[in-house]
């Protein structure tokens, strides 16, 4: 089965966000196609401005965008009414944010943090209990149970905040900028915490960053650019062993556009036109020819 024959859990179509200030009109995204598969770990990328923040505010159902659809596990995010977003953002999605601060309740202990959550989802205390001790355990925090955020390092900190996210099942984890305020070696800790999720519960989990060498921690990375996906970076294992290849791949939208890396546009001068041609498996692209 191809994955387009699949539902996607992250389906965004033709997204469009655009920002009022001032009179100004500031275009945030510009048509943006986004798809992920049911248990996929994805990382998106971008610099500063790209629209990362924009394309996460929606997902999480706290901003609409101005045109195109967005469905996330079914949920319809432009036609959800405030019933069906509560729900949304309690039981279909987990989110960890870059600041301890934003995740963690400060003056309730780690469990305590854990068990929030499904205390506002209705389970009952045996089974916020059970669930709370199992959450701990599997990233490795359960000795921490009784201690304050503030008495924890930043990674074991953002490992609790991946469990408070975990505590209701969401289907699916947004964390925006989770290592943003880490060390590499407490960034490992958190990206290994997420791969196990990943991997254990089949939690479909977004990583959005402007962290380049998070490439290195997913099979697949998004790139956006001017509020849309530019590239995208699919790592495989090459034969035996662990060895990893990563390959670079251009976005094709509905419509057969596609973006040029700039790179490439630079080194041939490319402008205006290009000369297209089919050769059996694949496609070349000239510079015009100036005569
Ligand atoms: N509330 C707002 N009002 C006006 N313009 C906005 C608003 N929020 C974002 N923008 C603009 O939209 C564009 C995309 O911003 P966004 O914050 O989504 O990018 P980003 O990739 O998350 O950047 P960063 O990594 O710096 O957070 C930028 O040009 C930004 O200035």
């Amino acid at each position: 089965m191809s994955p387009t024959d699949t539902q996607p859990q992250i389906h965004c179509d033709g997204l469009v966000r655009i920002y009022k200030r001032k009179g100004v009109e500031v275009v945030a995204l510009q048509g943006l196609d986004l798809r992920v598969e049911p248990g996929e770990l994805v990382a998106i990328v971008g610099a500063s401005g790209s629209g990362k923040s924009t394309l996460l505010n929606i997902l999480s159902g706290l901003d609409a965008p101005s045109a195109g659809r967005a469905v996330v596990a079914g949920h319809d995010l432009l036609a959800m009414g405030r019933a069906e977003r509560r729900q949304y953002r309690l039981r279909t999605c987990g989110f960890v944010w870059q600041r301890s601060g934003d995740n963690l309740v400060p003056y309730l202990s780690a469990a305590e943090n854990v068990a929030l959550p499904q205390r506002l989802g209705g389970r009952s205390r045996s089974e916020r209990s059970q669930r709370t001790g199992e959450l701990l355990d599997q990233l490795g925090i359960a000795d921490v149970a009784d201690e304050r955020p503030d008495a924890l390092t930043g990674g074991q900190q953002q490992r609790l905040a991946v469990a408070v996210a975990l505590a209701n099942g969401p289907q699916v984890l947004f964390c925006d900028e989770p290592t943003g305020d880490l060390d590499t070696a407490e960034s490992q800790e958190v990206y290994a915490a997420l791969q196990q999720v990943n991997e254990t519960h089949g939690t479909t989990v977004v990583i959005v960053t402007h962290d380049p060498t998070v490439t290195a921690e997913v099979r697949r990375t998004v790139a956006i650019r001017d509020g849309r996906t530019s590239s995208e970076t699919l790592r495989r294992r090459a034969g035996e062993g662990e060895h990893h290849v990563a390959e670079e791949y251009a976005v094709l939208d509905r419509a057969g556009r596609l973006q040029l890396p700039h790179d490439f546009v630079a080194a041939l001068g490319l402008q205006h036109r290009v000369r297209l041609e089919l050769v059996d498996d694949h496609i070349q692209i000239w510079p015009e020819d100036p005569r």
